[in-house]
């Protein structure tokens, strides 16, 4: 084959497998597929193989489209549930215009993805705007037993905290079911379900909700939907190019057979030529004889040389073809990687703090476990916690517990090195990884940090308040799981507790 073909189909091979790997991760049996398109191409470069791989992808797209549909039909059920619950409730008075609104968005939204989280976020400030309302007849009625008493059980008293929690913690885990999360999240999800199912604080409710909206976000909202239609489009494009690489593997055939007719031809020419030449008696005869001859050759190479430009031309506009069509996957893929980089930032970064989050910790836990084992470095992992938290909540407010919040990662940025990753695990809780550093020296770190926390000022409205954390810390000794490594960490924060708060305590 020409090498410049060559070198286009080779760098179309590459573009088509690099590609297939971004599509991963949606579909375990999907994932199969583009597994097996890799292998395929690695291996070998017949067209026939390639096709046959390909003719399998296109179902298993389809099949993803129809799971998709119905997630969303289920979503979509949910949340017209949630809305009619809490204007079916007694004393309330939700909005019809915006009810009307929201139910024409649902209608209009519903089966993409991307617009869940909208969606949900509106619902849930459709309910809270509802649920602000004061009562129309019953003025003493609080928030939550407004929320669950229905319009005809006037006269029952109203739900106790743990039976709203547990309604709402019913809806939202619905809600939840409907999405795939892909593993990384499951703990998450657990702690989120377990916190509503745990809390009995009405206050904690808004939090929660966004964590669920975060997380709706995070797993199926647009990384989800541009993933899928770059898929279908992923399928097109692979098709089309399976087409050329065809064209191209036919016209290369049609080229070495017009050379094979051209020099049958001549063969035949020449050969009866030479009988011919053999057979001449008269000298003028044998001069037109080879004129003629000469005249049907020339003939011959002629329409051979139109024939063969025809056919190049042919080739080179299918090659530009091919690497246009190259070069628009390449652009694509480079477009997809760029934007889902973005939604994967915004996933990973906590809103108030801008620190990284827990879904960050859980991205660079492991593979720095795995190399610490592999160098034989030690690693160690701090869990921060702040004291007695709740009663800067409960003493100043929400608002001022959020500014404590945001202040107390500054003040570990600054007692700490470069090397050392700080994330919000959740809550008032912080972790510290500190990759290549001993106990001893991450014990020393964490002194400081408990040290700058301590003497920092804090103010709330005017009045001097101080702020303390507890820290435990453990190293990996190179073996362990995650959890017990984890597991250790935490129970020295425990200890800490337990010794009176605003320590450090570490295994011996
Ligand atoms: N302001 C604010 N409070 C939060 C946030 N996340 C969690 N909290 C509150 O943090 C408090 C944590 O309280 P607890 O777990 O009882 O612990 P604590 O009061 O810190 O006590 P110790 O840990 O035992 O020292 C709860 O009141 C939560 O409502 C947040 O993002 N902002």
């Amino acid at each position: 084959m020409d090498p410049t073909q060559d070198k286009v189909i080779e760098s179309l091979l590459k573009a088509v497998s690099r590609t297939s790997m971004l599509a991963e991760g949606s579909d375990p049996e999907l994932d199969a597929t583009l597994q097996n398109i890799r292998t395929n191409l690695s291996k070998s470069q017949s067209p026939e193989v390639l096709q046959k791989t390909l003719q399998t992808l296109e179902p298993l797209v389809l099949r993803y489209d129809e799971q998709r549909l119905a997630r969303a039909q289920t979503f979509r059920a949910q949340l017209l549930e949630l809305i009619d619950s809490i204007d079916n409730l007694p004393d309330t008075q939700m909005s019809t215009k915006a009810k009307k609104q929201l139910e024409a968005d649902i209608r209009k939204h519903w089966q993409s993805v991307s617009s869940w989280p909208e969606l949900l976020a509106q619902s849930i400030q459709l309910v809270t705007n509802t649920l602000k309302q004061p009562p129309r007849d019953t003025k003493n009625a609080s928030l939550l037993g407004r929320f669950f008493r229905r319009k005809s059980d006037h006269n029952l008293a109203p739900k106790s905290d743990s039976e709203i929690m547990s309604h709402v913690s019913h809806t939202l885990a619905a809600l939840l079911a409907n999405i795939t999360l892909p593993d990384m999240y499951r703990d998450q999800l657990m702690d989120i379900k377990n916190a509503l199912t745990g809390s009995k604080d009405i206050n904690h409710l808004p939090a929660l909700l966004d964590e669920v909206i975060n997380l709706i976000m995070v797993a199926v909202g647009k990384t989800q939907e541009d993933l899928t239609l770059y898929l279908s489009q992923l399928n097109e494009q692979l098709a089309s190019i399976n087409a050329s690489i065809l064209a191209n593997y036919k016209a290369q055939r049609s080229m070495s057979s017009t050379r094979k007719d051209l020099g049958e031809t001549f063969q035949k020419h020449v050969d009866s030529t030479q009988t011919e030449v053999r057979n001449a008696t008269d000298l003028n005869d044998l001069k037109s004889l080879i004129d003629e001859r000469m005249q049907t050759i020339t003939e011959a190479m002629s329409q051979f040389q139109d024939k063969m430009q025809n056919q190049e031309k042919h080739a080179a506009q299918s090659i530009t073809q091919l690497k246009n069509k190259v070069s628009r996957m390449e652009q694509d893929a480079t477009e997809l990687r760029t934007n889902m980089q973005q939604k994967i930032a915004q996933a990973l970064s906590d809103a108030l703090t801008g620190l990284p989050n827990r879904a960050a910790y859980q991205e660079a836990i492991f593979p720095l476990l795995t190399s610490a084992a592999q160098v034989k470095q030690p690693l160690c992992v701090a869990v921060c916690d702040v004291d007695h938290f709740k009663r800067i909540n409960d003493t100043w407010g929400h608002l001022a517990g959020d500014k404590v919040l945001r202040i107390i990662p500054r003040q570990m940025q600054n007692a700490l090195n470069k090397e050392s990753l700080i994330f919000r695990y959740g809550g008032e809780e912080f972790i510290i990884i500190f990759p290549m550093t001993s106990i001893d020296n991450a014990y020393q770190y964490c002194e400081k940090v408990r040290q700058a926390v301590e003497n920092t000022p804090f103010n709330m409205n005017g009045d001097p308040v101080s702020v303390s954390i507890s820290i435990g810390i453990a190293q990996f000794d190179g073996k362990e799981s995650h959890d017990e490594l984890f597991g250790r960490a935490d129970k020295n924060l425990y200890k800490a507790k337990e010794e009176g708060r605003n320590k450090v305590i570490h295994d011996n």
